[in-house]
């Protein structure tokens, strides 16, 4: 691959990139971080700070055609989208392509980034190019903030950081950490470049405010909040009709409202327990008891709940019908309540009547709650009516599957007679 000489100025050498869509090959490469955080760009020259490292290159497109994008992508390609303002309207690299670009493979860091994104204008087009904040030691990830404050790895980081999967710290230069770096990116900008600030943040929104609160039709370099939101942003630059900004006078607004959405709904795999839907519960199955007076729930009026699961799979895979006596959980209950119909006569034994059952350890360790269900069977040759009141204090589950306690039943009162 061509090579350009580092020319006198840093946006000079973007510029001379940009125009040829080349990258630094010889000075950067890709390595795989760790299942976390993937792929990610490293240096192996030393940069100073101030100079272009690489442009994060990709389709230039509208923001029309960036939301209609975002519609149909799958979540993990809008991560590549990267909305910024130019000219009062807002823009949008798509760099969800996999081609050999180097720019789509850097790494966010929002507390010590080492790079700082600007726009480019070259040829009459923007580009977006990452520069140095400070002095970068080869062998250093390459990094800058995307802006925003909710990405999803940011939260798993502290996780991650204390349990990196496969890369020893000598492989992987680590990321310094959090804390002051927002405050220090801001005062760092490169102050010979002239190029304009681009954050690539999610949240265009900030942005927007962001430039409307200095008023300033044209920024400075350190002028220039680095904001996520995008839309914000837009706002403000339309509201202060700046359309030509000079290089060290552009706000930097990556995109994002729509991306931060975007994550956030997928990057919803874990929900928080508030958010985990509680299920109905015995509570639920108490209360309904005692509406109907009735001894008996039906399985529809049983709240299924997750938990449950192992106990509906196995009924599942026997059928119900078909549990062996190994399956079924041991109960002395059964002969327990019966001694004690017959013993009292009584059709029925209160639920305090019934002894527990230690041998129903299987069910318990699968029923959350302290359930009493009645089920009513014909046992014997007598068709004798038996009302089993079979009482689980478990930590467990719902009494979901009368079925099984049916066949528990039959099995029981096979024995018996
Ligand atoms: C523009 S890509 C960067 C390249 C990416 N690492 C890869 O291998 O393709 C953005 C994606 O990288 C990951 N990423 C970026 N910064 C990260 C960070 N600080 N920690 C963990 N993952 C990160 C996230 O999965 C994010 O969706």
């Amino acid at each position: 691959m061509a090579t350009i000489r580092r020319r006198n100025t840093p946006l000079k050498d973007a510029i001379a990139h940009a125009t040829r869509a080349i990258d630094k090959a010889t000075e950067l490469e890709v390595k795989y971080i760790n299942s976390f955080k993937g792929r990610g760009l490293f240096a192996k020259v030393p940069y100073q700070k101030g100079d272009f490292i690489v442009e994060y290159r990709g389709e230039l497109i509208s923001s029309q055609e960036s939301e209609r994008r975002r519609g149909i992508y799958h979540s993990k390609c809008t991560v590549f989208m990267f909305d910024f303002c130019w000219k009062e309207r807002m823009w949008c690299i798509d760099a969800a392509q996999e081609d050999d670009s180097l720019g789509r493979l850097v790494n966010d860091d929002h507390i010590y980034p080492n790079c700082k994104m600007k726009r480019v204008i070259a040829e009459g087009k923007p580009h977006l190019c990452l520069f140095a904040l400070r002095d970068i030691k080869a062998g250093e990830e390459i990094t800058y903030d995307y802006g925003g404050s909710d990405w999803p790895w940011r939260k798993q980081a502290k996780v991650q950081e204390t349990a990196s999967d496969t890369l020893s710290s000598d492989e992987v230069p680590q990321s310094p950490s959090p804390s002051k770096m927002q405050a220090k990116m801001q005062n760092t900008v490169a102050d010979t470049l002239s190029s304009e600030e681009v954050p690539h943040s999610p949240s265009f929104s900030e942005m927007q405010a962001k430039t409307q609160e200095t008023g300033a039709d044209t920024l400075s370099s350190e002028e220039v909040p680095q904001s996520p939101s995008l839309s914000h942003m837009q706002a403000k630059t339309q509201e202060t009709g700046a359309d030509t900004l000079s290089s060290e006078e552009v706000p930097q607004s990556p995109s994002l409202s729509h991306m931060q959405a975007k994550t956030q709904e997928t990057g919803a795999d874990t929900l928080s327990s508030e958010e985990v839907p509680q299920s109905p519960s015995l509570s639920h199955m108490q209360a309904k008891t005692q509406e109907t007076g009735a001894d008996t729930l039906s399985s529809e009026e049983v709240p299924q709940s997750p938990s449950l699961s192992h106990m509906q799979a196995k009924t599942q895979e026997t059928s119900a019908d078909t549990l062996s006596s190994e399956e079924v959980p041991q109960s002395p209950s059964v002969s327990e309540v019966q001694a004690k119909t017959q013993e009292t006569g009584a059709d029925t034994l209160s639920s305090e009547e019934v002894p527990q059952s230690p041998s129903l350890s299987h069910m318990q360790r699968m029923w959350m709650y302290m359930r009493t269900m009645t089920v009513e069977q014909h046992v014997g040759q007598g068709h004798k009516r038996v009302w089993m009141y079979l009482t689980t204090a478990s930590m467990g589950q719902h009494v979901s599957h009368k079925s099984v306690w049916l066949n528990v039943i039959r099995l029981k009162m096979a024995r018996l007679h």
